[in-house]
């Protein structure tokens, strides 16, 4: 059966997106008339076939082969192959590899009392704010947890977190710039930021040359995991710059639109605080063994990222034919993966724009299909950092939720745009006091 979809466009589908104000509107629409499983013009990829449901997500889940226009962007930020894109014959042992560290307890045990100790300090700093003085969430969050996994990922001692950061942030503005032709207010920032992913790489190396001069390495130790496993200098330079580049505006964000749906429903900051109380007494903040008790909290998470998914979009290419419910679809077509409308499914999320936490009890998640809920991807391309972001983001709620109660900033509207990363265009600012006042 021929696959239902809009007719083809001259400018490859950009107005209709624009139209419908921006990819996501664009996806409900195309899912709503058409039904699950849609053929569209993707800009970037031509056609692509765009599939929202959640039993015939099934299907493809296996597939092991992202196409290479759409993450091309990501070229210039790897030296040995773009890793977004890499064969699976190679993206099988590095995979595995990251899910070693990433996934591990070993590595979310070690680092969790810096994490706590960054949350810690935000929080003293927010609970000092100035009366009537707005907080920016989503910057200061991103900036936070990209301190925690330059920690992670660099280690402390020898690196000079501020100068990374720095460093880091110079190349992201040039290059996510240049994807969304942004112009840029600095003239020189193609020259700084290749200075500075320059400066990146040779901390990496410096990095790599402590560990193989002292030999010894752990499970909690990504480039000593790396050093360890063989890999090259580059693809081991490669690896810290995509790890850094995925995990750090993700995991704030998450936390940032948490926060923002927390000060519009207030009933369930209490719940979340009242189970703050419960768990951490009069400590300020939670040990590792104490998140697993915060199941409300998690809840909350959840819901969260169902409704405002950090990474909202996906692609795989097929390398095979593909039978997808009542449709044929050949090898080499590009699959887009469209979470957030996932997220939103109606058949399988009632009042899908309704936050409800509710919706994560282990007796409701029972009933829903497995892919119903994807923030963190699907199948062997997806999130190898799922783990240590879920960790990240409970402890930084659970040490500001302790201590602070968040409200809407009046006046100020929260609207979001699709980037890299689900991002609000105009930041998250919220008014911030202490609990106890
Ligand atoms: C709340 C935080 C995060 C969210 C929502 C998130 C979400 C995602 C999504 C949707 C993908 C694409 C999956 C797919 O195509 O099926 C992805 C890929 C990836 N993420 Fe995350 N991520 C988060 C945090 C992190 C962290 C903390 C790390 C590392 C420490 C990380 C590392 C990666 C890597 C390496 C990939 C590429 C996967 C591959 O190609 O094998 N992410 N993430």
């Amino acid at each position: 059966m021929r696959i239902p979809g809009p007719e083809r466009q001259e400018d490859g589908g950009l107005s209709a997106v624009a139209a419908a104000g921006g990819l996501h509107r664009y996806q409900l629409r195309l899912h709503e008339a058409y039904g699950p499983v849609v053929r569209f013009q993707l800009p970037g990829a031509d056609t692509a076939v765009s599939v929202a449901d959640p039993v015939l997500l099934e299907a493809t889940a296996h597939i092991d082969t992202r196409p290479e226009e759409l993450f091309a962007f990501l070229d210039p930020l790897c030296e040995a192959g773009n890793l977004q894109v890499l064969p699976a014959d190679e993206h099988t042992p590095w995979r595995r590899l990251l899910l070693s560290v990433l996934a591990g307890r070993p590595a979310h045990e070690r680092h969790f009392a810096r994490f706590a100790e960054l949350a810690r300090e935000l929080a003293d700093r927010w609970a000092g704010q100035a009366d009537g003085e707005p907080v920016e969430l989503q910057k200061e969050l991103t900036a936070l947890s990209l301190r925690m996994i330059c920690g992670f990922a660099l280690g402390g001692a020898e690196t000079d977190t501020d100068r990374v950061v720095a460093a880091f942030e110079e190349v992201l503005t040039e290059h996510l710039g240049r994807l969304y032709q942004v112009a840029r207010a600095d003239p020189r920032s193609a020259e700084r930021a290749e200075a500075a992913l320059a400066y990146l790489r040779a901390t990496v190396d410096r990095v790599v040359a402590a560990h193989r001069s002292d030999g010894r390495t752990d499970r909690s130790d990504l480039i000593g995991a790396l050093v360890e496993a063989g890999q090259s200098p580059a693809r081991i330079r490669d690896t810290v710059m995509m790890t850094l580049l995925a995990a750090h505006h993700t995991t704030g964000v998450a936390v940032s639109w948490t926060l923002h749906l927390l000060g519009r429903h207030p009933e369930a900051a209490d719940r979340v605080a009242a189970e703050l109380d419960q768990v951490l007494g009069e400590r300020a903040t939670p040990d590792y063994g104490d998140l697993r008790r915060l199941t409300y909290l998690d809840m909350v998470l959840k819901e969260s990222m169902r409704l405002f998914p950090p990474g909202p979009y996906g692609a795989r290419e097929t390398t095979e034919d593909l039978v997808l419910g009542p449709y044929e679809i050949p090898a080499g077509t590009t699959v887009f993966y469209p979470f957030w409308a996932v997220h939103l499914n109606p058949e399988h999320w009632p009042e899908p724009e309704r936050f409800d936490p509710e919706r994560f009890t282990p007796q409701e998640v029972a009933k829903r299909p497995r892919l119903a809920y994807v923030p963190f991807g699907i199948g062997p391309r997806s999130c190898e950092g799922a783990a240590l972001a879920t960790v990240e983001a409970q402890v930084v709620l659970a040490v500001l939720l302790k201590r602070l109660r968040f409200r809407p900033a009046p006046g100020h509207e929260v609207t979001q745009v699709e980037r890299f990363v689900l991002w609000a265009r105009d930041g998250i600012r919220m008014m911030v006091r202490p609990r106890d006042l």
